[in-house]
């Protein structure tokens, strides 16, 4: 046997084995230690990135930047920005983190969608004509049902009003809650109209999400008023006389429907843009205009035959909250 070798035995015959529970215990805490340094660098790490988002944040939108951020807009606020993606209809997961990823993404996509949307190439006009929205066949082949639901429901807005009860025109399919003229849906009207209705209010979301740049679907409308106007070449009964359509809507779809007497005028104008223009539309049954809030329009005489209008009055609807029942 070599030197080396004694003096190994001779070594390893001294040292005594360490407890069990002491090694245990040593290795535990040794453990703990790296998961707790691990922690604290990882949490460090996810501060840093909610730090990055949030300057992110700061350059794709300052407006919103205030809303989800605290009081002194100098971080997030967990609370605002759940509230935020909550009116934006999503739905947030509680980690700030990650909501705070949602967020910048979606600001993303609307900044992409704002670049390729009209408004941003110069087509600032906040209403559009849409030609055949509805299929005219189909509108052709409702036309002897609409005129038979057809009444005249008198609107009586009250004395004091500039209104009084001339409006006798429309038949109305969906009337607002608490509306001042007291009259109710005409039933078979709503029957006869009801799917061409709701295909409207589709189709103007659609358009609504376009021209603002949201995200698809993102906005939901309910109708506040809906109605069958027919307009005779009679005094008070041909025309619509400039106006917005009420300080409450929040848009507007008029659907050219079919007649069997052919009319003459009745086109429809509307003022739009920067500077302001005066855009006529001749509409034939099936074409559409969707128009966004507060926009001035009127509907011109008409001088013989009648002309019928399926009007929609919308209101935007909140995203439910995350506490209300869906
Ligand atoms: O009949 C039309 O063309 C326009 C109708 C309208 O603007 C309305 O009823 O508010
Ligand atoms: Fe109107």
């Amino acid at each position: 046997m070599s030197t080396a070798c004694i003096m190994l035995s001779n070594h390893r015959s001294h040292v005594r084995p360490l407890p069990l529970l002491v090694t245990t215990a040593a290795l535990t805490a040794g453990f703990a230690w790296i998961l707790l340094l691990w922690r604290k660098r990882s949490a460090a790490a996810e501060e840093r990135e909610i730090a990055a988002l949030f300057h992110q944040l700061q350059d794709l939108s300052k407006a919103v930047c205030m809303v989800v951020s605290d009081a002194r807009s100098t971080s997030f606020s967990q609370r605002n920005l759940a509230k935020y993606l909550t009116q934006r209809g999503l739905e947030p997961s509680g980690q700030l983190l990650q909501d705070a990823k949602v967020l910048v993404s979606i600001l993303r996509d609307d900044a992409v969608q704002k670049a390729n949307s009209g408004a941003e190439r110069g087509r600032a006009f906040a209403h559009e004509l849409k030609k055949s929205a509805v299929d005219p066949q189909r509108l052709a082949n409702l036309f002897p049902d609409i005129k038979a639901s057809y009444v005249q429901q008198p609107l009586d807005y009250g004395r004091n009003s500039r209104y009084g009860d001339q409006w006798r025109i429309s038949c109305y399919l969906v009337v607002m809650e608490n509306w001042k003229p007291k009259i109710l849906p005409h039933e078979p009207m709503l029957r006869c109209l009801g799917s061409v209705m709701s295909e409207c209010v589709n189709m103007f979301e659609d358009w609504y999400c376009q021209l603002k740049g949201y995200r698809l679907g993102s906005k939901k409308f309910g109708v506040m008023n809906a109605f069958v106007t027919r307009y005779r070449a009679v005094h008070g009964e041909d025309e619509l006389q400039k106006h917005i359509d009420g300080a409450n809507v929040d848009g507007s779809v008029i659907l050219a429907l079919p007649t069997d007497e052919p009319f003459q005028g009745g086109a429809l104008h509307v003022w739009d843009g920067k500077p302001k223009q005066e855009l006529v539309y001749t509409m034939d049954a099936g074409d559409c205009i969707f128009l966004d809030t507060k926009i001035w329009h009127q509907a011109k005489p008409i001088s013989c035959g009648s002309r019928w209008a399926l009007v929609l009055f919308l209101r935007l609807e909140k995203a439910p909250s995350p506490s209300q029942p869906v």
